[in-house]
């Protein structure tokens, strides 16, 4: 007996959420203050995730922001107002919580960053799997100068991203770079004329290929990367023997053989 699955939309206040051939596009809409992070887009954040994590029509997500911003960080407002020791790392814990459900998303992700990754922002995008940005994104973790650290995960997935050195430099100066320094850097992955046409031509280029797949190689990616390199590659061995039974597998490779396209089903 086939389930389907129906979840239902939650209503947004500072989201809009679309899907469109296949990719879950998240728009943050908050222009007024620049798309800064208060604790309900935080909350809608972790809605939509759960959306596009039960929808298989989705198969690429990607995440942006309205107007001239990307996100500029957290909403330094309701930093200002944090109480006590108690409140502060709840804050940074509830952020955390929120990227990392987002990092952990089924399908692959991109930020289209279209201005300002500042701050809270800038670990948003580092949450997700890929990122691209257009000529006048700004990125960076200009925290310091606020008397705070990153607290959204930018003190771990900088430097994973980028390296020990290059991540310290953005840390400790909390300077902005442009998009062309930050693809330099390796921070981002593509540079373009308009990042959210950027996003969905580097998703055209990912939903050609085996859905199952993808998923896979998220996971041995994910799973791997925090272990000794011979239990991470026994994850590969065993994720590589997962996909070798699947029907995208059969067909994949019957298509190359046949010299033809191939049609994955995700199965
Ligand atoms: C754990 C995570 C921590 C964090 O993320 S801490 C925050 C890190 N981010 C920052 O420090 C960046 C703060 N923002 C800025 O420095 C500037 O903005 C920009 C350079 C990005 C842009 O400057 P300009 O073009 O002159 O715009 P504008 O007039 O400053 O901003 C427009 C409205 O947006 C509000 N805003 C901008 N960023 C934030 C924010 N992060 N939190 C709360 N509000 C923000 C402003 O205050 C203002 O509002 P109004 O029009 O009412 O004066």
């Amino acid at each position: 007996m086939s389930e389907t699955f129906e979840l239902e939309m939650p209503e947004f206040e500072y989201l809009t959420y679309r899907v469109e051939e296949n990719l879950g596009i998240v728009t943050i809409n908050r222009p007024q203050a620049l798309n800064a992070l208060n604790q309900d887009v935080l909350i809608e954040l972790a809605a939509v995730t759960e959306v596009i994590t039960q929808d298989p029509e989705v198969k690429v997500a990607i995440f942006t922001g309205e107007g001239k911003a990307f996100v500029a960080g957290a909403d330094i407002g309701q930093i200002a107002d944090l109480q006590d020791v108690f409140a502060a790392r709840e804050f940074a814990i509830m952020g955390q919580s929120v990227f990392n459900e987002i990092a952990a998303l089924p399908v692959p992700s991109i930020a289209a960053i279209n201005g300002f990754a500042l701050g809270g922002g800038l670990e948003l995008a580092l949450a997700c799997d890929l990122r691209v940005a257009s000529h006048k994104a700004r990125l960076g973790l200009p925290e310091v100068g606020l008397g705070i650290i990153p607290g959204f995960g930018g003190t771990q997935r900088l430097p994973r991203l980028v390296g020990r050195g290059r991540a310290f430099d953005l840390i400790f100066t909390g300077r902005h770079v442009s998009a062309e320094e930050a693809l330099s850097l390796g921070l981002v992955n593509r540079v373009g004329e308009d990042a959210l046409q950027t996003a969905k031509e580097l998703a055209a280029a990912i939903l050609k290929n085996g859905p199952v797949a993808l998923a896979l190689a998220k996971e041995a990616v994910g799973r791997g990367e925090n272990l000794d390199l011979q239990e991470a590659l026994e994850i590969e061995a065993d994720l590589f023997g997962l996909a070798c039974a699947t029907k995208d597998m059969r067909e994949g490779t019957r298509a190359f053989l046949e010299k033809r396209p191939a049609h994955f089903k995700g199965e």
